[in-house]
Order: structure tokens, then sequence, then C-alpha cells
């Protein structure tokens, strides 16, 4: 049912789609107003240029743009006849979907949509094929909505590998604000507070403080739009946070442990709640080794080398490093069923490898 896609915006999201797409067969025809963003998702094999190829509409695009240049990119897709149905992955729903209906688009092929994968980098270079392994990808359609649109879209999400939800478009807003925005908006208030510290205090982060900061590295402007669409839902959940927050610090200045006693069994309990065993099941399962590394030019070489010498693809790698201390450690992802080989491999070769 989906053989032939259109991506408009091919950006972290909209090239990560297309290179899963490209998996599965189907044939994707690729557009950005920046060539050079065009140019590398067409190099990394995620399709080709639209205008190129076969011609007539496509069973689905996707437009993948940012949340303000939705409803613009959706109305000239549908002008220029680019697809028989048409999706969006923009993080907020409501008022895109209230846009697009004040520009005139057809709603009854539009199936609002928004995966649930992502990362805190930009741009094609920084895109995945397996982004939405395992992931839930929710789609609202209006009440306009043709049923068959919602089938092609469904379809669309599960070729990438993730589980389609259908959720209408204000619950939609809600749940995000709870589980994506606000914690945005939080990682970026506690990294924001890394600019009062020493570099003693930055040489002793560890991969907490990393953890917990890592999504604040995303792009302020994507960011901004974000919360600025979904201002009502995100800033609910702000204040409910901060009244804990503010709470807290109160007890800690009064010496009453009970407030804070409370909030960290709530957080420990909200934590469970989150189905992350379900994603982790179908997202790849990769093995990790941990190699120390000096911290000298070459070393990475050395390493990466050494585990070409061994016959080992190295599936993902991320590195940490404490400012100020001549060691990091590579974090090396491999296929389960190679992990031995490399262990012992790079143990040979004089790294300090762990599991
Ligand atoms: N970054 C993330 O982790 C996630 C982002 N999203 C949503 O995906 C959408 C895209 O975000 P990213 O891929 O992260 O951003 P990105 O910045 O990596 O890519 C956006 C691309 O859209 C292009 N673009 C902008 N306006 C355009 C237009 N009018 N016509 C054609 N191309 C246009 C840009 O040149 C850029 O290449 C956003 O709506 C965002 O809310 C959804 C899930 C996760
Ligand atoms: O970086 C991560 O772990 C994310 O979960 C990213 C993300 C960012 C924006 C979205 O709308 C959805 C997912």
């Amino acid at each position: 049912m989906v053989e032939s896609a259109v991506v408009v915006g091919t950006g972290l999201i909209g090239t990560s789609i297309a290179l899963a797409l490209r998996q599965r067969g189907v044939d994707v025809a690729l557009s950005d107003r920046d060539p050079a963003a065009l140019r590398l998702a067409c190099d990394l094999g995620a399709g080709r240029r639209l205008g190129t190829g076969p011609a007539g509409p496509a069973d689905v695009a996707v437009i993948a743009v940012p949340p303000s240049a939705v409803p613009a990119a959706l109305r000239e897709a549908q002008e220029r006849g680019l697809a028989r149905v048409y999706t969006d992955v923009a993080s907020v729903k409501a008022s895109v979907v209230e846009r697009a209906a004040a520009l005139g688009c057809d709603l009854a092929g539009y199936v609002p949509g928004h995966p649930m994968g992502g990362r805190e980098r930009q741009g094609p270079g920084a895109a995945r094929a397996d982004l939405f392994l395992g992931r839930s990808w929710a789609l609202c359609p209006t009440a306009r909505t043709a049923p068959e649109a919602v089938k092609t879209v469904t379809v669309l999400a599960e070729l990438c590998g993730a589980d389609p939800l259908v959720v209408d478009e204000a619950a939609h807003d809600r749940a995000v604000a709870l589980v994506s925005h606000a914690p945005h908006a939080v990682s970026a208030a506690v990294a924001a507070r890394l600019l009062d510290g020493d570099t003693t205090a930055l040489a002793l982060a560890g991969q907490g403080v990393r953890d917990m900061t890592r999504i604040a590295g995303g792009d302020p402007r994507l960011w901004r739009e974000i919360l600025g669409h979904n201002a009502g839902p995100v800033a609910e959940v702000l204040e409910r946070v901060a009244a804990d927050l503010a709470a807290a610090a109160a007890a800690l200045r009064s010496g009453d442990p009970g407030p804070v006693d409370d909030l960290l069994e709530r957080g420990r309990a909200g934590h469970a709640r989150l189905p992350g065993k379900r994603g982790a099941a179908s997202t790849p399962d990769y093995a990790v080794l941990s190699v120390v590394v000096p911290d000298e030019p070459g070393a990475l070489g050395r390493l990466f080398a050494a585990a070409a010498e061994a016959g080992v693809n190295i599936e993902d790698v991320r590195i940490d490093h404490s400012p100020g201390l001549p060691l990091g450690v590579a974090q090396l992802s491999v296929a389960p069923r190679v992990q031995q080989t490399l262990a012992q491999a790079l143990t040979r070769g004089g790294w300090s490898v762990h599991r």
C-alpha cells in the first residue's frame, strides 16, 4: 500500500524516515528548500531528488519541516498534487492543524502525525534509519480525515518500525507536554545552571548530569517553536514541577525531610511508569563495550582501525570525556554476536575493555 513516498524537509526526521523507507524498498523522492540538506540526504541514500524519476502522485507525502512551516508546505504539496495522502511530523498538533485548515488545506487527505523518536542533533547528517524502531508514532486524524488516509499513514509508521497510536490532537498536545516538551524545558533549566559551575565542578560531572541534560543540546530555534505552539499545556506542567522544586528547596532550608522524601518517592514511582521495556525490546539490541581511550591525537583512529582489523562493524559510538582528565571512555555499540570477538581483539591489542 505504500510503494512510493515524497519527503519534504530532509533534516533529521525527514531523512530518517526516508532511510527507513528505502530499507523497505519504497521509492522515495526528496525535497528541501536548503540545497545542502537535500544533497546530503541524497548522498546518504535516502532517495532521489523530487522531479527526477517516475512522475505522478506518490502514495504518501511526509511534510518534515519545523511546525510553523508545516501548513504552507502542506498546502503547496497538495497544490502540486505530490501524493494521494499527506502527513506531517511536527511535535505539536492542534495549532498546526488549525492553521492548515485556515490556509485551506485538504483535510480529508491529511493525517497529522508525530513520530516519538528523535535526537538532540539536527540535519540529515544525524539521521538514522532505526530512529523510530519500537517508538510510538502518534496519528491525530481530524473529523474530516478519510479512514483510507489513516490506513496509509499507519502503514508508513509501521514500515519505519514504529507503533502507530491514534489519539486526538488536544490529548496528544497535553501528553507530549508531559513526556517531551516540559522535560526539555526542565533539562534546559538544569543545563543552564552549569553556566555557574567552575572547572572543578564541571570536571566532577558524571553520567547522571549528562543523561539529564542531553536533550538540552537540541536546536533552540526548533524548541522555541515547539514550546510556543504548545504553550498552555507546557506551562501547566512546568508550574507543577516548579511547585515541587520550591517545596523541596523550602524543606531543605528548614530541615524538614518530609517533602524531599515525598518528592523522591513520587519521582521513583513516576519513572517506573515509563513503558521502557516495551520500547527497549524492539529497539536494536546492541551490546556495548566501554573502552578507555587516551586523550591524544589518533587514539580513536587506532581504536576504529583495531575494530576493523577484527572484522567488526561499529554500529554506534559515544564518547564520554571529563574535561581535564587525560582519558575518555568510548562506548562502542556492536551486534551481540561479535561482542566477544571485539573484546578479545581489543584486549590483545592492549586496550582496556569493560562490558
Ligand atoms: N528533532 C527531533 O527530535 C524531532 C522533531 N520532530 C519534528 O520534526 C520536524 C523537523 O524537525 P527536524 O528534522 O529535527 O529538523 P531539521 O532542522 O533537522 O530539519 C528541518 C528541515 O526542513 C527544511 N525546511 C524548513 N522549511 C522548509 C520548507 N518550507 N520547505 C522545505 N523544507 C523546509 C530545513 O531546510 C531542514 O532541512 C519538526 O516539525 C519537529 O517538530 C518530531 C520528532 C522528533
Ligand atoms: O532526544 C530524544 O530522546 C527525544 O525523545 C527527542 C524528541 C524530540 C522531539 C519530539 O517531538 C519527539 C522526540
